[in-house]
């Protein structure tokens, strides 16, 4: 009995190490370089091992690999991936040939019926679904639009330096960037999606806030299925997953009815995101669950990014004495020309946008992005050699190491906001290169861009001109991002000092 046993487990083991290893020499039988993967881990063990942030594995590879080869091969897992190695190739896959790679991969892991909330997000759907549905919300991020969403974003950058004004000393010593960010974000987001006061600044318990908890801690669950299904790829055809847990769902469906409700019988003149969507609902007869997840596409795509964004600028910020100093200068001229700080006025200063720019190319909060190859084509893997890609292959776009390659930025890990410079070309030369991607590129290019410039850019104008921002001690250097998270967060977390400046 015994020896049956051990032959059953034997005969297991080969079993897995065979199924594990299958796809290993898949890429040196299509001439492809790769990595050598490494059994159980592939050649991204971070995201298996959660103990190094698997952006750093990608960028091992991409400064090994680049200066050879437009991509190579490699095992995410055991699953053969293509790794994009030059910004050409980024540009073909984002723009040029984007009918072949027109989905996310994240859109194998759900869909509208297992996770009808973020299953309608457009970051997921495909083909004509994606093109209705970005069809639909692209005109509320429009310019107008967002110049009259503009007085909120005011209205919440005011409570929020008041907040920390007027507060004892400890609201202004050692505070935790991630969550001042979120609490803002939150306010922007509960009131222009919602009418609603994420009352973050007020005191009393943010409900919005908690249920942004809820919905952006990585849960086991999640990690565990994304591990299980590049394991076993083919359950992702009969297996999908909820991002979205029942009773935070509940909860939006439930707010977002009572705030469609008020502002139907108040009759408020609010030209929000709301009023937008109510249009929206009358023209093309949404049901419920099409206007909550409209809803929340503005809160899952735009509330976490946004606030990574502000933090890691505000961060810069205070590590840099000389780029802060000039910043508030530049506010302080533009104050002098201009009687109020519009939603125009703040989109046309140059060096808060260097500022920013460079913030989002040091820490750019997706820094890699994967698509799905529809249909079999060709990539030139170097002059005059071309491979062919097949159908279902998943593409790595490493937006995090060609923005920090020294190929493309001198001293690439320094923040230097200078290097975009309007007479060295600003930041268009960068964009036009493909070196300069944080909000993606091509027709899926991020939606909410400008909502998100317009929110960061009058956080940071608000805290500058009103404080001195420096680095408090509880922040561990250098930044290392976080191997539990997709998205770009500091290990440790982001600590600062706000100094009141007197008027
Ligand atoms: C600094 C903040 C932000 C960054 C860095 C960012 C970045 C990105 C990136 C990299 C993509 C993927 C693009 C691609 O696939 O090529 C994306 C997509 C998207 N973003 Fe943003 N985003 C930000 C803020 C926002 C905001 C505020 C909103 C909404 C209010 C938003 C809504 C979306 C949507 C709906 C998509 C999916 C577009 C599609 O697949 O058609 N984002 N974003």
């Amino acid at each position: 009995m015994l020896q049956e046993i051990i032959f059953f487990c034997a005969a297991i083991g080969v079993v897995f190490y065979v199924y594990m290893t299958w796809y290993f020499s898949y890429w040196k039988k299509r001439q492809i370089p790769a990595p050598p993967p490494k059994f159980l881990l592939g050649n991204l063990p971070g995201s298996v091992t959660q103990k190094r942030n698997l952006t750093y594995d990608v960028d091992d590879i991409y400064r090994e690999y680049k200066a050879q080869y437009a991509f190579v091969g490699i095992i995410n897992l055991r699953q053969p991936n293509i790794l994009i190695l030059h910004p050409d190739l980024v540009k073909e896959v984002l723009i040029r040939n984007f009918n072949s790679f027109a989905n996310n991969s994240f859109a194998n892991f759900t869909d509208k019926n297992t996770d009808p909330i973020f299953g309608r997000n457009p970051f997921i759907l495909k083909g004509d679904e994606w093109r209705e549905k970005r069809g639909e919300i692209t005109p509320a991020f429009t310019t107008s639009r967002i110049e009259t969403m503009y007085p909120v974003i005011e209205y919440i950058c005011k409570r929020m330096t008041k907040y920390l004004k007027y507060g004892n000393e400890q609201r202004r010593i050692g505070i935790d960037a991630k969550e001042l960010a979120a609490k803002y974000s939150t306010d922007v987001v509960s009131s222009c999606i919602f009418g609603l006061d994420g009352g973050s600044f007020s005191g009393g318990k943010a409900i919005i806030r908690e249920m942004g908890k809820t919905l952006f801690t990585p849960s086991w669950r999640v990690v565990a299925y994304f591990v299980v299904a590049q394991i076993f790829p083919y359950l992702r055809k009969f297996y999908k997953i909820k991002f979205v847990p029942d009773n935070v769902e509940q909860f939006f469906v439930d707010i977002m009815k009572d705030a469609v409700t008020f502002r139907r019988q108040t009759n408020v003149d609010r030209f929000d995101y709301l009023h937008y969507l109510l249009e929206l609902q009358d023209r093309k007869k949404l049901n419920e669950l099409d206007m909550v997840a409209h809803a929340i596409t503005f809160f899952l795509d735009g509330f976490e990014t946004s606030s990574i964004a502000l933090q890691f600028t505000l961060y810069e910020l205070a590590s840099n004495r000389r780029v802060q100093d000039k910043l508030r200068q530049e506010i302080r001229d533009t104050l002098t020309k201009h009687t109020e700080l519009s939603h125009e006025v703040v989109s046309q200063m140059p060096y808060l946008d260097q500022v920013f720019t460079e913030a989002l190319r040091l820490y750019p909060p997706i820094p890699l992005l994967a698509k799905l190859c529809n249909e079999t084509t060709e990539f030139r893997l170097k002059a005059g050699e071309y491979r062919t890609i097949e159908k279902d292959m998943q593409i790595v776009i490493p937006i995090y190491s060609l923005h920090r390659d020294p190929e493309y930025y001198t001293d690439p890990d320094k923040f230097i906001p200078e290097r975009f410079n309007p007479e060295n070309g600003g930041t268009r030369a960068f964009r036009d290169r493909g070196v300069l991607i944080p909000f993606g590129d091509g027709p899926r290019f991020c939606l909410g861009h400008k909502f998100a410039l317009a929110q960061v850019k009058a956080a940071i104008v608000s805290l500058v001109s009103n404080f001195e921002l420096s680095v408090n001690a509880k922040t561990k250097t250098p930044i290392v991002l976080d191997p539990r998270q997709f998205l770009a967060y500091h290990i440790g977390g982001i600590w600062l000092d706000f100094k009141t400046i007197s008027s």
